[in-house]
Parts: C-alpha cells; structure tokens; sequence
C-alpha cells in the first residue's frame, strides 16, 4: 500500500490540502508580444561566497539559454561552479551567497520573486536531482512519503490522489508501485536516484536541473538512469539541464553543452561540436579526458590536463586557463577574451579560435 505523505498524516483522508492559487501557477506560456521562447535565460549571473578578503566568486557573469524540450549539458573540473550554478537557479544557495544578473524561468526572474512564488515554482517550475540520492533523501521517511510531499504542497489533489500518483510515478521510472513503502536505506544506489527523479517529476516541471544524477552509481546502473532520464525528459517535452564533469556523458544525452572554467562559460554550442570539435583549448582537454561511450574513435588514451584549476579567490590575470594552456600567447596573461563565434551557434573564449595556431 502506498502510504500518506508525512506531513499530512493527520489531515482526514480524501480532504483537499493545499490549494495552488491561480497567481501562483507557473506560466506554461510566455506572455503575448514578449518573444520569450526560453524556459531559462541566465543573463549575466554572478555568485559570490563571503566578502572582502574571504569573497569566493564562483560564478563570474555566465549566459546560458535553454528552449522548450532542449537539453543542455554543463561541464567543467570540479570547483568550476557548476553546483553553484545549479543552486542558484532556484536560488537554493546559502545565505552568504550573494546573487547578481538575471535567472529568467519562463519568462520570471526568479532573483527577483517573492519567496511564496518562489515555493510554487520549485518542483512545479523546475525541480532538481542531486548527486548521491542517500543524502539527498531522508533517512526516516518511507521513500512514498518523500515523493507525496512536493504533490500534496502543489496540487489540489486528495490523499487518495496523491498516492495513486505516486504508484504511477515510481512505475514510470521503472520500480514496482509498492517500493513507495520502502526507506532508502532498503533500495539500492540506483533504485534511490530512480525515486530521486520520481520526486522530480511529481508536479510535472518544465525543466529539470540534473546535478551530477549518476556520480555515485556504477557504470552500467549510470548508463540505466542516463537513458531513462533522457527517456522521461522526451516523453513529457521537459527541457533538461544536467551538470556533469564527464562531457563524454554529457554529449551522449545533451543537444548543446557548455564548459565552465574558473566559474566562466568558456565554450558553448552544439553537442556535437564542442565535444567533437571544440574550439578552446580547456574544450580540447576536457573532450580528451573522456572517451566517448559506444564511440572506438574517442577511445584513445584518455589524457589528464596538467596543473590544477585556480583558486576563485586569487584569479590569474588575463585569461584565467593561461597558466595551463597549451597554446597561450604572452597577450593571455593580460588580456581575457569574451565569448567569439567560433562556427554555427558555437562561441568560445580564445583569441585563437578559427587560428592555426590553436590546434
Ligand atoms: N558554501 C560555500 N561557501 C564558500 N565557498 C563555496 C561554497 N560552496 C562552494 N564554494 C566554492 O565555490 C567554488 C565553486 O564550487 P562548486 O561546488 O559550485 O563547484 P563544482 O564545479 O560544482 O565542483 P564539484 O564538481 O566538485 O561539485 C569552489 O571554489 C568552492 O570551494
């Protein structure tokens, strides 16, 4: 049987519970005349932890835009900002982050609403999947309990209705309806990230925000969950933003990517282009240090990049990847470079791009 959601225990069953006020609704459509066709437009963000003399700027005015049914993959070394990225979309950061430019979902900036239309946008807007569903999840919940919660906070569904609901959403990521009563601790890695995305899908979001969803698993379960997101984000035309330091898992499951260095997008453009064929030399690498799946070609000796990312807190000057870069002309160390086109909806952040020199 599945079970009532934790919160709610009390309340009788078949009573209404927490009606979503029309004003509170996420906008499926964007307003007539105002030409939004994105459901996220990130419009020059900056993030930075702390002040003064400990002020860590994670993220350093990144652009990023995601159409209706698109996947973008975001990638980069660990430390380059992704999760803070991440967080920041729903402005789920800590209180010593301080958050500048625009994150526009549907047509709303999200830095700017109030915290009640904040509530009904999160699960129902855009919802989230983290790394490592064991932490994610808690311990003492029944795994259906946790699923109910977010549906019976956004919809005006009955008990009954929520549990009916959540029996289909654990079929539709392929666990039995009666896995609802398990704990986490009873499920494997692999069948709580499945839940993790049963969660996500509850109050049916226009976008999903995958933060690294299969870190923790093995190779074979990674594979499982990967296709299954791919497979539910299609289905229900859900526009999907999933982070990952891997850019050879990213370019299998993603339309477009984007390469995140020292909290900057240094390259975006079509999957197949930035993997395949990227234009800044951190593209290059990053490309080379995953061998793609499926894929014998991409299969030669996976090669590390020498030296480590910079500390946020004290930047190199110029071009923040010179000290590492293969190919940096002395004007790096001055001068850094915005985004140039650098082919068909590909931009990257090199004074080499479309250079001999660069290869
Ligand atoms: N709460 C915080 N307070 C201060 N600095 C933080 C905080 N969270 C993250 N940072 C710093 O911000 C920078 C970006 O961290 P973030 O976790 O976003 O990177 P990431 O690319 O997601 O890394 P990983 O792949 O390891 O998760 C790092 O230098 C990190 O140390």
């Amino acid at each position: 049987m599945v079970p009532r959601p934790a919160r709610n225990r009390h309340r009788a069953r078949g009573a209404r519970l927490h009606p979503v006020r029309a004003r509170d609704r996420v906008r499926t459509q964007p307003e007539a005349g105002s030409g939004a066709l994105s459901v996220l437009e990130v419009r020059n963000l900056h993030v930075t932890y702390g002040s003064g003399d400990r002020a860590v700027p994670a993220v350093r005015g990144v652009d990023l835009s995601l159409a209706a049914g698109q996947k973008l993959g975001v990638a980069g070394e660990s430390g380059c900002g992704k999760s803070t990225l991440a967080l920041a979309l729903l402005r789920l950061l800590p209180a010593s982050a301080r958050l500048t430019g625009e994150i526009m979902l549907d047509g709303e900036d999200v830095l700017t609403m109030k915290w009640g239309r904040l509530r009904a946008v999160r699960w129902a807007g855009a919802s989230i999947v983290f790394q490592g569903a064991m932490h994610s999840l808690n311990a003492v919940h029944r795994v259906g309990d946790q699923i109910a919660e977010p549906i019976m906070l956004h919809q005006r569904v009955t008990i009954a209705e929520a549990e009916r609901r959540v029996g289909e959403l654990l079929q539709h990521v392929g666990l039995p309806a009666a896995r609802a009563n398990a704990y986490p601790h009873e499920l494997s890695g692999g069948q709580r990230q499945r839940v993790m995305i049963a969660m996500a899908l509850a109050c049916d979001p226009q976008l999903i925000v995958a933060d690294e969803p299969t870190t923790a698993l093995d190779v074979m379960i990674q594979a499982q969950i990967l296709r299954l997101i791919e497979q539910l984000v299609a289905e229900k035309d859900i526009s999907l933003l999933m982070i990952s330091h891997d850019l050879g898992v990213l370019a299998d499951t993603c339309d477009r990517l984007a390469v995140m260095y020292a909290g900057r997008v240094v390259e975006e453009g079509p999957a197949r282009s930035v993997y395949g064929a990227a234009e800044h030399p951190y593209g290059r690498a990053l490309s080379a240090a995953f061998p793609r799946i499926g894929d014998p070609a991409s299969r030669r000796a996976p090669r590390g990049l020498p030296g480590d990312p910079p500390d946020p807190s004290s930047l190199p000057g110029g071009c923040t990847f010179h000290p590492r870069c293969p190919v940096a002309l002395d004007s790096c160390a001055d001068r850094d470079q915005e985004l140039v086109t650098a082919g068909e909806g590909h931009r990257a952040a090199c004074v080499l791009v479309g250079s001999e020199k660069q290869q």
